[in-house]
């Protein structure tokens, strides 16, 4: 089912939760809606869902598919939702719970109770709680009563099925484990899914697609790739990961701040260039077109790569550094050791409108 929304508007009395904003969401996509607290996610996923009614003015219009839903009832608009906060019903079992919205439907449409039964059983197989049917919400952990949420939501199988924070609540493990649930279940039963999130690497990780999301607009829908490698502003770079920042001006194609030079092919003039923690090479000694001492502050060689935490006089906050094992062993990092930062490339905003560049330092 694919989704599409056109002028969709919100406000609560005079504060603007939503500018009005565009969304096309294809047939079966699984789609993130990323960004800080207050910008709008829930409220645009509530307004998908019917929970919430758009703005009148301007006049939007929300489509499923071919239907236009923007004045239907939630409970006509075949939706699956799962909440960060798990709202089961605490005095039925596993089985009833996700049983409970086919048992509730009218006579007329109802599936026989033997059918219900197979229905049911199925899911809690594809969640793995087939052992656990019998037992109460309470006698579950957080994950596995998501999971028991997951299959409530798609007992009634729905075409659209909406998330909000579904993994909030739960350990970071549990969380890991719970996407690669839903991108599975996703999959296989091939429904199109918005899911709402403040997490970055969970947005990245799990969605086809992120709208990222800031002060009630949409600043940029795009894959994950092409969201990280190419950023349409400030906002999306920033929030999308660790950022260090280099800011100083241009003379002469040389850029110096303190005692630190590095070679820019750039008009004179004040400029700030941002650099991701994997785009700064450490070496021994400085390069001709780099010149920028710094001092190992901390390290951390935890997981795929080492985090290096640099610092200099000519740096306002310490940079981030992530290099691989084998450099972190080739080059002896210790803390205290006084080294030299060459940018690999980097990124740079002189204004909100354009589009970032990536700068390759091809002789760096
Ligand atoms: N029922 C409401 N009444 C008044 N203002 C509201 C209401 N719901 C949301 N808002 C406001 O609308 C804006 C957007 O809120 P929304 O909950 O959509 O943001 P969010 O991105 O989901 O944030 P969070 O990650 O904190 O949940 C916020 O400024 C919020 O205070």
């Amino acid at each position: 089912m694919s989704i599409r929304l056109q002028n969709i508007a919100k406000h609560f009395g005079t504060s603007r939760a939503l500018e009005p904003v565009n969304l096309d969401i294809r047939d079966g996509e699984l789609i993130g809606l990323l960004g800080p607290s207050g910008s709008g996610k829930t409220t645009l996923l509530r307004i998908i869902a019917g929970l919430e009614a758009a703005d009148r003015e301007p006049a939007g219009r929300i489509l499923f598919g071919d239907r236009d839903v923007t004045n239907l009832h939630v409970r006509d608009r075949r939706i699956g939702f799962v909440f960060q906060h798990y709202a089961l019903f605490r005095h039925m079992t596993v089985f009833d719970n996700v049983a409970f919205g086919l048992t509730v439907m009218p006579r007329k449409s109802r599936p026989t109770s033997g059918e219900i039964r197979a229905r049911v059983h199925r899911l809690l197989e594809m969640v793995k709680l087939e052992q656990l049917a019998n037992r109460y919400p309470a006698q579950l952990s957080g994950g596995q009563q998501q999971r028991v949420s997951l299959a409530r939501a798609l007992a009634l199988r729905p075409e659209v099925l909406l998330l909000d924070e579904p993994f909030g609540a739960l350990d970071a493990k549990v969380r890991q484990e719970l996407r690669r649930w839903l991108r599975h279940l996703h999959d296989e039963l091939n429904f199109t899914s918005v899911f709402v999130t403040h997490d970055q690497e969970e947005a990245l990780e799990l969605s086809d697609r992120v709208v990222v999301m800031s002060n009630g607009r949409i600043e940029q829908i795009d894959t994950p790739d092409t969201l990280y490698r190419a950023p349409t502003n400030r906002f999306v770079f920033e929030f999308l990961g660790d950022v260090n920042h280099l800011e100083g001006s241009v003379r002469d194609g040389v850029l110096t701040c303190g005692d630190a030079r590095l070679a820019v092919d750039l008009a004179d003039g004040a400029e700030e260039l941002l650099l991701r923690p994997h785009e700064v090479e450490l070496r021994e000694a400085a390069t001709p077109n780099a010149h920028m001492p710094v001092t190992v502050t901390a390290i951390s060689p935890v997981g795929a790569e080492v985090r290096v935490e640099l610092e200099a006089d000519w740096l306002g906050e310490p940079w981030l550094a992530t290099v691989r094992h084998a450099d972190y062993e080739r080059l002896g990092l210790t803390r205290g050791m006084r080294l030299f930062a060459v940018p690999r490339r980097w990124h740079r905003f002189p204004d909100e409108l354009s589009t970032t560049k990536p700068k390759e330092l091809e002789s760096a």
